[in-house]
């Protein structure tokens, strides 16, 4: 089957400096893909190469096995691009608006009408058809934006940083919108802001430097970094020396009479053993709970702004 994306080790130099290096990134099903980078990570980079808007020094971008850069125009046929400033007219309707970008898309002048229809049904802006874009709110001018990105049709939709400068609302109905659009194609949506990306994908790649530095399901992201410490509460506590000789706990220090931090470098099995020890003494536990290292901490440390822990 061809891939709805494909790219083979993209890179890209700005006169001197390498921006991004040997970008692999392959996309085969529906559903929402998170690109998440700090500033300068060289998001809008691939993103400009993979639609079309800046050619790559080296690589391939191919949108269902068409290539980018030897034949833009059928690829763009199959690619809509929402930039993080909306290329929108704000003296023109929406309806002119569309029909423009719908002129714009190559489409066969027929099929305009009912694909206008369509997608501002879709997008929840068919009462404003005859509305200027500059009357419209935030939130409505992003939802044209993201119609103009979907009116041809196209199987990948690269959305760049949607939400911003959205107040609270706006942000739950376009991130609604985005998922609603994702049931049947492709979507890349690029961000810097963790908790978004994490409520919204499926999927993530993180790119920092130029590189890609992960690459997998968000699940597989959120457990990246296995526990290391686990709080453990007892009715009838230890002292610190008995959990430190229980095999894998390298430190052990009492917050209260009855609750300790643990810390082991291997978490395989940590509870089960702690439970088992704790029956066999009688220290009545009550409580274990692992500390999950939190989403933040693992960005900073896939960035190298931390150190990798086990
Ligand atoms: N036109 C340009 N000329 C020279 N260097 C550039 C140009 N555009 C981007 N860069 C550099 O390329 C690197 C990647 O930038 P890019 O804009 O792709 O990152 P980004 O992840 O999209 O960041 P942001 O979220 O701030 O846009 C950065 O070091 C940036 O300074």
């Amino acid at each position: 089957m061809t891939p709805i994306l494909k790219i083979d080790n993209l890179s890209h130099r700005y006169s001197k400096a390498w921006a991004i290096t040997n970008i692999q990134l392959e996309i085969n099903q529906t559903g929402i893909l998170g690109l998440l980078g700090s500033n300068g990570a060289g998001k809008s980079t691939t993103m400009n190469i993979m639609c079309g808007v800046l050619n790559q020094t080296e690589g391939r971008v191919l949108i269902e096995g068409v290539d980018m850069r030897t034949n833009p125009e059928e690829a763009k046929k199959k690619i809509g691009f929402l930039p993080q400033n909306a290329p929108l007219y704000m003296d023109l309707t929406v309806d002119e608006y569309l029909n423009h970008c719908a002129w714009l898309r190559l489409m066969d002048k027929n099929t305009i009408p009912s694909a206008l229809q369509e997608v501002k049904e879709r997008c929840g802006i068919s009462h404003f058809s005859n509305r200027l874009i500059g009357n419209l709110s935030g939130g409505y001018r992003q939802r044209v934006g993201i119609a103009q990105a979907i009116i041809h049709r196209p199987q990948l939709v690269v959305l760049d940083e949607p939400t911003n400068g959205l107040d609270p609302n706006q942000i739950i109905e376009v991130r609604a919108l985005i998922k609603e659009i994702a049931v049947d194609r492709a979507v890349i949506f690029s961000s810097h802001i963790l908790s978004e990306v994490q409520v919204l994908c499926k999927d993530i790649v993180m790119i920092e430097g130029g590189k890609i530095v992960f690459t997998d399901t968000m699940d597989a992201f959120n457990n990246y970094i296995k526990p290391h410490s686990a709080l453990v509460t007892m009715e009838n506590p230890p002292t610190t020396a008995d959990l430190l000789n229980i095999p894998g706990i390298t430190q052990a220090n009492f917050l209260t009479d009855n609750q300790a931090r643990v810390f082991f470098n291997d978490q395989q099995q940590i509870t089960e053993k702690i439970i088992e020890i704790s029956v066999q003494k009688g220290w009545r536990l009550t409580e274990i709970t692992l500390d999950k290292t939190s989403i933040d901490e693992i960005f900073a440390q896939l960035s190298n702004k931390i150190p990798k822990q086990n």
